[in-house]
C-alpha cells in the first residue's frame, strides 16, 4: 500500500464539519439561500453518508463488482491502482477545486494549478479555497502549484476548469509541455466570436492529444457537501473514459460515459442560457406550470441546436442535457440563475455581472448562440427573446407575451416535425425584427404587451409568407 493510499483510508469519512458549517460566499443581497430546506436535506444526507462510509462504499474500498464492468475489463491497472493516476486540474475557481478535491480524496496524485502565486500559498497553508469555496476543508493530499509547466509535466490527464474566455490561452501555454497527456475539458461555454466549443479549441491547439469533455449537473458547492451527484465523461477514447471514471468515481459521485462529445458539451453550454431565463422568470414569481414549460421548450431548443451542430438529440435526455438543465434552472446556487434573477429585479447586465463576481458563462453564450442561430437559420425563440431583453432593452413581459402568442408548433419535433422549417421561421423572425413598427419601444411602455420583440413573429403580414414557405416546404418534402 502506498503512503497516499494509507492516508486516504483514514479519510473515508466526509468532513462533517464542512458539511455542517458551510457559508457559501456567492450569496447576493438579492438572493438568500433556502437554509431551512438545506438543513432538512442535510439530515437525510448525513444518514446516507454514514451508511455509505460504514459499508465501505467509499472509493478506496469500492467492491470491484460495483465498478463499471468495462472499467474492470479494460482498465484493471487503473481500477486497482487509481492512486497511480497523475492528474492536473487547471483553474482554481469553484469547479476546478471541487473536482481536484474529489480526485485527491480518491487517492490520485493530484495537482491543482492556480495562476495566482499568493492564492496558491494561501490554499496550501489553509487547505481551503477561501475565495470560491469558503468553509470547506480540502483533502490534505491535494498539491497546489502556480507553475504551469511543472503542474502538467508527467501527468496522465490534464483537466481544464478555466472559464471559456481563458481556455485557448491556457492550452497555448501548456502546448510546449504536452508529451503523452490526455486533456479533459470541464468548461461549459462557447468561445467569443468563433462559436467554438472547448473540444474544437483542443483540436485546434493540440491536434495530437487524446481528449474528452466532462459535463453534468454538478453544482460545486453540493459536491463539496458530499451530496450524491453524477456527471458524464464523453470521449472517443475508451481508455480515457475509463480512467476518468476511475479517477473521480466514489459513493458520492458517479461518472457515466458517452461518446457524443458534441452533445455532452453543448448540453453544458446551452443550459446556462435557460438558467438565466429561469432566474429571471423566478423574479416575476411565475408558477410551476410556467417553469415546466420554460424548461421543456428550452430542452427543445437545446436539442434542435445540438442536431444542427452534429450532436445526437438523445444525449439531451441524459445527465448533461436535461439533468444539468434541471439542476441549474432550479438552484439559487447557479451563478447563471443568479444573474437572471438580478436582471428580473431590474438590474442591468453589467451591474449583475459585477455583483456576481464569478463566472457565469451564459452571459456570453446567449450572444454567441443568438448570432449563430440567426446566421444558420436555427429557430431559438427563447434565446432570441432573452437576447432582446438583455442586449436590446426590450420589455421582458412584452417579450414573454409575444412568445406565448407564437404560432402553432409541434411538441417534440423529432416525433412530429414542425409545419414550417426552422430556417423559414428564423427568416420570418428576422424580417419582422427589421420592421420599424414592431421595433418601437420607449421606456414608458416597457410593460406594454403590444410592445414586444419579434422573436417568433406570427403577424398578419408574415402569416402569408409563412403559408407560402410551408407550401414550398411540403412541396419539397413531397418531391423527396
Ligand atoms: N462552479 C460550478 O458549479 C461549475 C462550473 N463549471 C464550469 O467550470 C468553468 C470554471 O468555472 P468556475 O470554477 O465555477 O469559475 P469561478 O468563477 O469559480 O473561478 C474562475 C477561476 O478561473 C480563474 N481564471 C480566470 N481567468 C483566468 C485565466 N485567464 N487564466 C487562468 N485562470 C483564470 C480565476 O482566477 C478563478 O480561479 C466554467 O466554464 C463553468 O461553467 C462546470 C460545472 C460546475
Ligand atoms: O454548471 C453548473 C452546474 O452543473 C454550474 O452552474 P453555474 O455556472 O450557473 O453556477
Amino acid at each position: 500500500m502506498t503512503s497516499s493510499t494509507k492516508n486516504n483510508t483514514s479519510k473515508e469519512k466526509p468532513n462533517k464539519e464542512a458539511v455542517d458549517t458551510v457559508a457559501p460566499n456567492q450569496k447576493t443581497d438579492d438572493i438568500s439561500l433556502d437554509t431551512a430546506s438545506t438543513e432538512k436535506s442535510s439530515g437525510l444526507l448525513a444518514g446516507i453518508i454514514e451508511r455509505a462510509t460504514k459499508s465501505g462504499l467509499g472509493r478506496r474500498k469500492l467492491n470491484p463488482s460495483a465498478v463499471e464492468a468495462d472499467v474492470a475489463k479494460n482498465m484493471e491497472q487503473v481500477r486497482d491502482n487509481p492512486d497511480q493516476l497523475r492528474l492536473a486540474f487547471l483553474g482554481g475557481g469553484s469547479f476546478g477545486t471541487a473536482m481536484a478535491n474529489l480526485a485527491a480524496r480518491n487517492g490520485c496524485d493530484t495537482t491543482l494549478w492556480v495562476r495566482n502565486k499568493r492564492t496558491v500559498k494561501s490554499m496550501a497553508k489553509s487547505q481551503m479555497n477561501k475565495k470560491y469555496l469558503s468553509g470547506y476543508k480540502l483533502d490534505e493530499s491535494l498539491k497546489y502549484s502556480h507553475d504551469l509547466a511543472s503542474a502538467v509535466k508527467d501527468k496522465d490527464i490534464i483537466f481544464l476548469a478555466v472559464p471559456s474566455l481563458a481556455f485557448r490561452e491556457t492550452l497555448k501555454s501548456i502546448a510546449p509541455f504536452i508529451t503523452g497527456q490526455s486533456v479533459v475539458s470541464l468548461t461549459k461555454g462557447m468561445e467569443k466570436d468563433t462559436f467554438a466549443l472547448m473540444s474544437d479549441i483542443i483540436k485546434d491547439e493540440l491536434p495530437e492529444v487524446n481528449f474528452g469533455v466532462m459535463s453534468g449537473p454538478n453544482l460545486a458547492i453540493e459536491i463539496m457537501k458530499n451530496m450524491p451527484s453524477a456527471t458524464v465523461i464523453a470521449s472517443h477514447s475508451e481508455p480515457l473514459r475509463h480512467a476518468v471514471q476511475a479517477a473521480l468515481h466514489s459513493a458520492f459521485f458517479r461518472v457515466f460515459a458517452s461518446d457524443d462529445i458534441r452533445g455532452v458539451e453543448l448540453g453544458g453550454a446551452l443550459k446556462n442560457i435557460y438558467a438565466i431565463a429561469m432566474g429571471m422568470a423566478a423574479a416575476y414569481d411565475v408558477g410551476e406550470n410556467t417553469k415546466a414549460m420554460l424548461l421543456t421548450r428550452a430542452l427543445a431548443e437545446m436539442s434542435r441546436f445540438g442536431v444542427e451542430a452534429g450532436a445526437n438529440p438523445l444525449t439531451f435526455l441524459g445527465l448533461s442535457g436535461v439533468g444539468d438543465l434541471y439542476a441549474t434552472c432550479s438552484s439559487e446556487l447557479s451563478r447563471n440563475y443568479q444573474i437572471g434573477n438580478m436582471l428580473g429585479r431590474g438590474m442591468n447586465i453589467d451591474a449583475a455581472v459585477k455583483k456576481l463576481g464569478q463566472t457565469a458563462e451564459g452571459v456570453n453564450t446567449i450572444q454567441q448562440v443568438h448570432e449563430k442561430a440567426s446566421k444558420d437559420g436555427i429557430y431559438m425563440p427563447i434565446t432570441h427573446a432573452l437576447y432582446a431583453v438583455i442586449y436590446e432593452d426590450k420589455a421582458a413581459l412584452g417579450v414573454a407575451l409575444h412568445l406565448m402568442e407564437a404560432g402553432f408548433r409541434s411538441d417534440v419535433e423529432f416525433v412530429m416535425p414542425h409545419d414550417y422549417s426552422n430556417a423559414a421561421l428564423t427568416a420570418q423572425m428576422q424580417a419582422a425584427a427589421s420592421n420599424p413598427d414592431d421595433q418601437e419601444q420607449d421606456s414608458d411602455s416597457k410593460n406594454n404587451a403590444e410592445n414586444v420583440t419579434n422573436t417568433d413573429d406570427d403577424s398578419v403580414e408574415n402569416k402569408d409568407a409563412k403559408k407560402s414557405t410551408a407550401k414550398n416546404d411540403s412541396a419539397s418534402k413531397d418531391k423527396k
